[in-house]
């Protein structure tokens, strides 16, 4: 079988081989938890990065791949979970960042639409259920929190791309990650849901076109951060309030996440700006990693300073 890499597509097979070995490779710093199963069966994993503590710790949650097709996302979250662990010790701020924090990884949402990326469908987006009444599958897990859900920028028809789900949660996998975001609130301080393609640093409202009560704030930190990625390879990232910035979408994990109380909360659009849009080259995971790093960073040392 193919072997892991932090420069290749993994396999859904590979990404949780690689997660059951890296968090048992440092007890100190890494443990894993399945917070639930997705619609067809596959254990949703939570890598916990962070000096191991006898008390609870202020955390920062971060997904990736709830859309299936968009493969670059997941390589962020393996790649952010090799450099924690390989640079704690010697990178003065990530050690501070694990010794006074939690990171929450989640590295692929939408397990069953990824592996069915891999298998049938490259560009296929959503969930993968089932249900009478529709010939059409699936649900787009970014439609179905319970923000504003179904208002704006979803569909109700069950064949859309953007399809809301049949009620907020409906989907499995939406419910296990907001139970347990909701579980964990009272420690939870940023939230982080990476994405592609187009270049954007996102944070709410999707949902409506009102500006969030933090929102000079949110903006400050995200042109930070964007700023801090530029800086890297001149890659250029527009920062803004969804609805107005990209369209406006409701039912999103970030407005819903920050209507819960988690004010950093953030959405990235990695590469590119359309070239290769979703298809992304293997050859750019590396630069975007690297890059997106650093943006990563800067918003968990704003969040540091700001507990
Ligand atoms: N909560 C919505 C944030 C803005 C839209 C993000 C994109 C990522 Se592909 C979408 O879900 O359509
Ligand atoms: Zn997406
Ligand atoms: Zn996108």
């Amino acid at each position: 079988p193919r072997a892991h890499s932090y420069t290749k597509y993994n396999t859904w097979s590979d990404i949780q081989n690689w997660m059951n070995s890296i968090s048992s490779s440092n007890p100190n710093l890494i443990s894993k938890q399945v917070i639930g199963n997705t619609y067809e069966g596959r254990p949703m994993t939570v890598l916990k990065l962070g000096k191991a503590s006898s008390s609870a710790k202020p955390a920062i949650f971060m997904d990736c791949g709830i859309h299936a097709r968009e493969w670059i996302s997941p390589a962020f979250c393996q790649w952010f979970v090799k450099e924690a662990l390989s640079t704690y010790g010697s990178d003065s701020q990530m050690t501070s960042l694990l010794n006074q924090m939690d990171v929450f990884v989640l590295p692929v949402f939408n397990i069953d639409g990824y592996a069915y990326t891999h298998t049938n469908n490259r560009m296929w987006r959503k969930t993968r259920s089932s249900r009478s009444g529709s010939s059409c599958v699936g649900a787009d897990p970014n439609r179905n929190f319970d923000a504003g859900w179904c208002t704006l920028g979803a569909s109700s028809n069950p064949c859309s791309d953007t399809f809301c789900g049949y009620s907020p949660e409906s989907e499995i996998e939406v419910k296990n990650v907001a139970d347990f975001i909701r579980r964990n609130k009272s420690v939870i301080k940023a939230y982080i849901t990476m994405h592609s393609y187009s270049q954007l640093l996102l944070f709410p409202y999707s949902y409506k076109y009102g500006l969030a009560a933090d929102h000079s704030e949110l903006l400050k930190v995200a042109q930070g951060a964007s700023a801090a990625l530029q800086s890297l390879y001149g890659t250029r990232y527009t920062s803004g309030p969804g609805a107005t910035t990209i369209y406006p979408a409701a039912g999103g994990s970030d407005d819903w996440a920050y209507d819960l109380g988690v004010k950093y909360s953030y959405t990235f659009e990695l590469r590119d700006t359309g070239r290769y849009g979703f298809l992304l080259p293997e050859s750019q995971i590396k630069p975007t990693c690297e890059e997106t790093m650093l943006a990563f960073k800067y918003i968990a040392a704003y969040v540091q300073k700001n507990l």
